[in-house]
């Protein structure tokens, strides 16, 4: 054949395709989740997330350590309150010596290179498992769980956060947020919203790691509709009019469409959460040997980053990091 393009003549050894990759994938790009608990010297597996754990405070400031030396610059910390502290409005969430509150201190002096980023939302501290607060018919009251969510962000600054990120789907809370933290001289904390959340199912596992799913009801009156794609773009510029630094759009592999539509309509960082569920659907058909675990991980978090998104949050980033080798921060 006489042809004149012959696309496989770029693809014919591995030193031309690294010349014309399109996406790289590195561990600048990555956010660890991490899990901590109360008591000592313990850690405990998730057991529907294989390689993933809850962590008391001692042990996680030395699993902090080794991932910042591994390249790892960002972790989003996530509490596993104890029955006892929770109430029904969360009231534990903005407590200055809570398990967040201390252990953000502790790890901005034990790592203090390494960024902090607290989860707002008030799951994990409610009896019922809702983000927000309830009225006696069980239905969620944003404006009263806003002002929740404004102190808890506070809280959180001033244990020294350096970002905040709410992740609770309440309607104006980046902006309340961003006035509180300005008003009180945390001008300089950031606010990375989750603002495309969906009512998801592919988040089972974590809720297994918390002990946060919801004891009634779903979350679909504050979450969004998997089908929808427009109110998707309506929330992202919302968050932007309001005060975000980051966007994020969360679950990431059934939303790389979402993905790619953020990253048109806006100039701001895009991030994207590669949730548990995303996570342990990796883990099981690789340990049941039907897919090869590293190779699936990585093609998944490059499609990620090929759809659009700066930053991921995946409860890969350790093994990424092991893999990829450590980063110099140069
Ligand atoms: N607010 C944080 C989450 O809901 C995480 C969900 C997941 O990883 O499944
Ligand atoms: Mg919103």
């Amino acid at each position: 054949m006489s042809l004149t393009h012959r696309p496989r003549r770029l693809r014919r050894n591995p030193a031309i395709r690294r010349l014309v990759k399109e996406t790289h994938l590195t561990v600048d790009d990555l956010i660890y989740p991490m899990f901590v608990m109360e008591g000592e010297n313990t850690r405990v597996e998730v057991p529907s997330m294989p390689g993933a754990y809850r962590f008391t405070l001692d042990l996680l400031l030395k699993e902090i350590a080794e991932v910042y030396d591994l390249g790892i610059n960002a972790i989003a910390l996530f509490p596993a309150v104890p029955d006892e502290k929770k109430d029904v409005t969360g009231s534990e969430s903005y407590n200055p010596d809570g398990l967040i509150q201390r252990s953000v201190r502790a790890i901005k002096q034990a790592v203090p290179d390494i960024l902090v980023i607290t989860d707002v939302a008030l799951d994990p501290f409610t009896t019922h498992g809702h983000d927000g607060i309830l009225d006696e018919n069980g239905i969620i009251l944003n404006d009263p769980t806003v002002e929740v969510l404004v102190k808890m962000s506070l809280s959180q600054a001033l244990a020294g956060a350096d970002m905040v990120a709410p992740s609770d789907m309440m309607d104006g809370r980046i902006g309340a947020i961003r006035q509180a933290l300005d008003e009180h001289g945390y001008e300089h904390v950031s606010i990375l919203a989750y603002s495309a959340k969906y009512a998801s199912a592919y988040y089972g596992p974590f809720r297994d790691a918390l002990g946060s799913a919801p004891k009634s009801g779903d979350k679909k009156t504050y979450q969004m509709d998997p089908a929808n794609t427009r109110e998707a773009l309506k929330e992202v510029y919302l968050d932007i009019a309001e005060g975000a630094d980051i966007v994020m759009v969360k679950p990431a592999l059934a939303y790389l469409d979402i993905i790619a539509k953020v990253k048109e309509a806006t100039d701001l960082p895009v991030a994207a959460y590669n949730v548990s569920g995303e996570y342990s659907m990796i883990k099981a058909a690789a340990q049941l040997g039907w897919i090869d675990e590293k190779k699936v991980m990585l093609e998944t978090l490059t499609s990620m980053k090929r759809a659009g998104a700066d930053i991921i949050l995946t409860y890969f980033a350790k093994e990424v990091a092991q893999i990829l080798g450590v980063h110099p921060r140069y």
